[in-house]
């Protein structure tokens, strides 16, 4: 696999990606399929980038530049998962998606084919050319060349949002739906997870183990971390998990294959209104943080640049927890009734 090396003329077809043939043409009955080697024939149930149309596009494809893995591009070989997170996100006619790098524009397709008017956020210029040159002449994707971590994607989701109501519809929430690169995933995820005023669910293809480090680590574990807080207070539903793992994508999946699985998660975004009652979101996360920061500690040490040993330990009396916890012992209903104590008295 290491020889097989992607070359990325800033053009689909020159890449050998079919160009995006909608699922079933409005005017003609019968069904198209375009494979990644750009052959198109008759039968078939949808466009796919399947696995071994998508290996011999690449290795057809000579030899110019490797994938960037200081941009986790390793892309999805397999169309089924792509199916999969996109029916975990129960997409539909008429939903607002937004993509997080779009690659070959495989998940894409799967999107954009469900019927989701799709924001697609990628930073490889050559990836952006790629997928606007694959889905040329389709209004319902606009694909941004930026960095999503410094991306201003808010005011496009709103705008969107507004324009689908003014429209007569009753779609008050977009999703995120996405295969992200390994290495920014955590970044990722703290930006996304606040943004319950216009995404309802995020869906993500992460890193097997970040994937089982997010989702619901016990107490008491060297996994839990102050990343858990962080999920618990902005994502979750009534009687179930705050983040679910939806199962697991063996590595084999990917081009080029990683040294590590990977795995789908779920997040179901609170509201505002359903947030924990804290005094500041910064103050209450500012605290986590440097209980975190000296894990081993007791917190009535660790919190003391807050205020005194013995205030910590009324607070944690108060709180119905033992004077000696440690920030691994703690719940998030724990921290926001030791944080109000110790802030609002
Ligand atoms: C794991 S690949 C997934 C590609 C494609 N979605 C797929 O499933 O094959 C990650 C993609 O994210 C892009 N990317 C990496 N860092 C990014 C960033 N900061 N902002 C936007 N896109 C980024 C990469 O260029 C790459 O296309």
């Amino acid at each position: 696999m290491a020889s097989l090396l992607l070359s990325f003329a800033p053009n689909a077809t020159a890449m050998g990606l079919p160009a995006y043939a909608p699922r079933r043409p409005a005017a003609d009955p019968v069904v198209v399929r375009c494979s990644l080697s750009g052959a198109v024939d008759g039968g078939g149930a949808r466009s796919a980038d399947d696995y071994q149309a998508t290996l011999r596009t690449l290795n057809s494809k000579g030899v110019r530049r490797a994938p960037r893995k200081s941009l986790g591009q390793n892309y999805m070989l397999n169309s089924s998962v792509n199916e999969q997170l996109s029916s975990i996100a129960e997409i539909k006619e008429g939903d607002i998606v937004l993509e997080i790098g779009p690659g070959t524009g495989s998940l894409t397709n799967v999107l954009v084919d469900a019927g989701a008017t799709v924001l697609a956020v990628e930073k490889d210029p050559r990836m952006a050319a790629l997928v606007r040159d694959r889905f040329q002449g389709v209004d319902r994707l606009t694909v941004l060349e930026e960095d999503f971590m410094k991306c201003h994607f808010h005011s496009y989701m709103s705008h969107l949002l507004e324009s689908k109501k003014s429209m007569g519809t009753d779609l008050q929430y977009a999703k995120v739906v996405s295969n992200i690169p390994f290495n920014i995933s955590t970044d990722i995820i703290k930006r996304l997870l606040p943004l319950g005023d216009i995404f309802s669910d995020v869906v993500l293809l992460l890193q097997d183990e970040t994937a089982l480090r997010l989702v619901d680590p016990s107490l008491r574990t060297s996994e839990y971390r102050p990343i858990n807080i962080f999920v618990n207070f902005y994502s979750g539903k009534m009687f179930a998990e705050y983040a679910e793992y939806q199962f697991k994508v063996e590595r084999k999946n990917f081009f080029p294959q990683p040294n590590v699985d990977a795995a789908v998660v779920t997040f179901k975004l609170k509201r505002t209104a359903d947030y924990p009652e804290v005094g500041t979101i910064k103050g209450f996360f500012s605290m986590v943080n440097s209980a975190f920061n000296a894990k081993r500690k007791m917190l009535r040490k660790s919190l003391q640049h807050f205020c005194t040993s013995l205030e910590i330990e009324e607070a944690l009396k108060n709180a119905g927890l033992p004077v000696t916890s440690r920030p691994e012992e703690l719940s998030l209903d724990d921290f926001v009734r030791l944080h109000n104590l110790l802030t609002l008295r």
